[in-house]
């Protein structure tokens, strides 16, 4: 997790931005597109979230980290919920807590149940019932942000193409957000890059990230392999492609690799919302999207499959770090050459 960066420069990088106020102009879909094939990331402003909802979100969501450990990990990844990773799992300095859609509301209200029974004190009920309701507001506002821009992405393959896949492919997509904590070691070696969170790609079809002003989510340069920072800006919400698009897109967009390191001396808060296929959906990039059919990257999959394999059968581990959607495809034609030599 940690590695001597002497060696490991970064540059900014400077992605472009999609203003949800305006009509969509063919010079910003263009530029989209150029984005989501080279980085898989771009920013969006306006997106009708505002600064308080963070703010708010932000400082509940720091009480529930304050709680004890022991406290948390009723919670854990040894208990029935399973909504909270604790450190070490993902990283030393990584803790989260995921709320699950569609009902934001309901999975926020389950985990404060198992943590506050009827004894504890009212206000902090009180406090995290609200917390509850601004998880609802902010999972459905995600909601709608994804299927707009999920349109969005879809209108970059061709023209009409929103229309003819939306329904028939993203109709029945879910959601999910990550409420990450990154705790800083305070102790730095000189030259030292902590990593928060390490390389990875993600298994949705696009993620939505929040990161506070403290900066420190990268994004892996395909050219010449270095990392890229994504700096925040007030107002801006940082978009990526992830796995199960690219491979619905036959790499027509890319799920880049990422990670977050910690360079400053204090805590850092992010929420990421993913947008993922249902479990059952298989996954084949449509023949008018792959274009040539000789160039087609991915033998159909199920969903689960591949989620299933992106999770660790270690009890309690988080889904690895490090594993991408390559592995996956590499993996399952492993699958299939094995069951070829069986039959
Ligand atoms: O914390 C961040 O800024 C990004 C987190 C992330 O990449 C993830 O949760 O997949
Ligand atoms: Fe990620």
């Amino acid at each position: 997790m940690v590695s001597n960066s002497s060696l490991e420069e970064t540059t900014t990088l400077n992605l472009p931005t999609l203003d949800l106020s305006k009509p969509l102009q063919p010079s910003s879909l263009s530029s989209l597109s150029e984005a989501c094939h080279q980085w898989g990331f771009f920013n969006i402003v306006n997106h009708g979230i505002s600064r308080g909802l963070y703010e708010n979100i932000h400082s509940f969501s720091n009480q529930l980290f304050d709680l004890p450990t022991q406290t948390k990990l009723q919670l854990g990844p040894s208990s029935p919920i399973k909504t909270y990773t604790p450190h070490f799992i993902a990283s030393p300095y990584f803790e989260s807590f995921r709320v699950s859609g569609p009902d934001f509301h309901s999975s926020a209200r389950d985990s404060v149940d198992v943590i506050f029974d009827e004894n504890s004190h009212e206000f902090r009920l009180w406090l995290l019932l609200i917390h509850s309701e601004m998880l609802n507001e902010y999972g459905k506002k995600m909601t709608e942000l994804s299927k707009k821009i999920i349109q969005i992405v879809l209108m970059i393959l061709g023209d009409g193409f929103d229309t003819r896949f939306y329904d028939s492919d993203f109709k029945n997509c879910h959601g999910y957000m990550r409420i990450n904590r990154y705790s800083h070691p305070n102790k730095l070696e000189d030259q030292e890059t902590i990593e928060g969170l390490g390389l990875h790609t993600d298994m949705s079809c696009i993620t939505i990230v929040y990161q506070d002003e403290t900066g420190g989510l990268q994004v892996k340069s395909k050219e010449d392999g270095r990392w890229m920072d994504l700096v925040p800006s007030e107002g801006t919400l940082i978009v990526n492609i992830g796995d199960l698009l690219q491979a619905w897109s036959n790499n027509k967009f890319v799920s880049s690799e990422h990670r977050v390191v910690l360079k400053k001396p204090t805590n850092r808060f992010s929420i990421a919302f993913f947008w993922c296929f249902e479990d059952e959906k298989v996954i084949s990039a449509p023949n008018d999207v792959v274009g040539n059919v000789d160039l087609r990257l991915y033998e159909p999959f199920v969903c689960l499959d591949y989620l299933k394999f992106r999770e660790s059968n270690e009890e309690g581990k988080f889904e690895k770090v490090g594993f991408t959607v390559k592995d996956f495809i590499a993996h399952t034609k492993n699958l299939v050459s094995e069951s070829n030599l069986n039959k």
